[in-house]
């Protein structure tokens, strides 16, 4: 078990995400450490998981052994230059879960000789069945990366990635993925509606066939292709529902909407 204590700067949508994934995992609350600006964040935090909350993030610092950088990439540098002192002072890993912000950026605004992690997370980090891809500066010892993989390993899958700009890959791919399948359900919980379904047996059916979908793909061999040739029968109704995405242009748009996310 981590008896690191861990402190989360930002404790909104992914934070708290990773926050009760860590909890579930059986990480102990009172050695993680949560601060925001938003006094209703931390109040359902500190309600529900029991974890130590403050409004100030340089006292945070005081009490982590590593922090996770977790607001907004807008507001990241304006956050980031007000940790660079106390930083100085006590130099502990940073782990920044911000979008698309580089590691030359992160240096100069905290500090050239500080040890950053980058890292994409996914939402599903809360059911323990996150996905998440980590880039280490050259500042990073082994002991770090340890502690960074342990953390995001607590909440699901984490892998290393030599290249920084893969992030932005594994951004457009598995840190937006959740909300690409969403989508999904929402289209097809509607279009189940239009048939008369009730909205209860749609949702359900719906949920139990994504997560169905996902089991196998995860526990075949065989590729999403050859399982999608498996449900497809010829001349059957799978069929036809392919060839109206296949003519809606649908590989071309997830390619388009992937990159627009990269
Ligand atoms: N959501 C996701 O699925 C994923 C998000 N990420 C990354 O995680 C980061 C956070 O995203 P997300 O959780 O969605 O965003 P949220 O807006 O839900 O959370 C950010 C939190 O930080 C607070 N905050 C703003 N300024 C400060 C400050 N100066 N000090 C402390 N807290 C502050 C915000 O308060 P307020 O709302 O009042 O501004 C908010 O509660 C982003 O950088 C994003 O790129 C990465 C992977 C997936
Ligand atoms: O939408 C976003 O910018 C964040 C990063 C990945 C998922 N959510």
């Amino acid at each position: 078990m981590n008896t690191s204590k861990i402190g989360f700067i930002g404790g909104g949508n992914m934070a708290s995400s990773l926050i009760n994934g860590l909890c579930q995992s059986g990480h102990k609350p009172e050695n993680i450490w949560v601060s925001d600006i938003n006094a209703n964040v931390l109040t359902t935090l500190n309600s529900s998981l029991n974890v130590n909350t403050l409004t100030d993030n340089i006292e945070l610092l005081n009490n982590v052994d590593v922090v996770v950088l977790a607001v907004k990439p807008q507001v990241l540098k304006q956050v980031a230059l007000t940790l660079a002192s106390a930083l100085s002072q006590k130099p502990i890993l940073v782990i920044s879960i911000a979008a698309g912000i580089s590691q030359a950026s992160l240096s100069h605004w905290l500090g050239e000789s500080l040890a950053i992690v980058r890292c994409m997370p996914n939402t599903p980090a809360l059911v323990l069945t996150g996905a998440t891809a980590l880039h280490a500066n050259s500042n990073v010892t082994a002991t770090q990366r340890d502690l960074a993989e342990n953390i995001m390993r607590a909440v699901g899958i984490a892998l290393w990635v030599e290249q920084e700009s893969a992030l932005d890959a594994v951004t457009a791919l598995s840190g937006s993925g959740p909300a690409y399948f969403f989508l999904m359900m929402e289209a097809m919980e509607n279009a189940a509606l239009s048939f008369g379904l009730s909205h209860d047996i749609a949702r359900l059916l719906i949920q139990q066939t994504a997560l169905g979908a996902a089991k196998i793909a995860l526990e075949s061999e065989e590729s999403p292709e050859q399982l999608r040739f498996r449900v497809t029968s010829p001349g059957g109704t799978t069929e036809q529902a392919i060839a109206a995405f296949q003519q809606g242009g649908f590989n071309e748009l997830v390619g388009t909407a992937l990159t627009a996310a990269k």
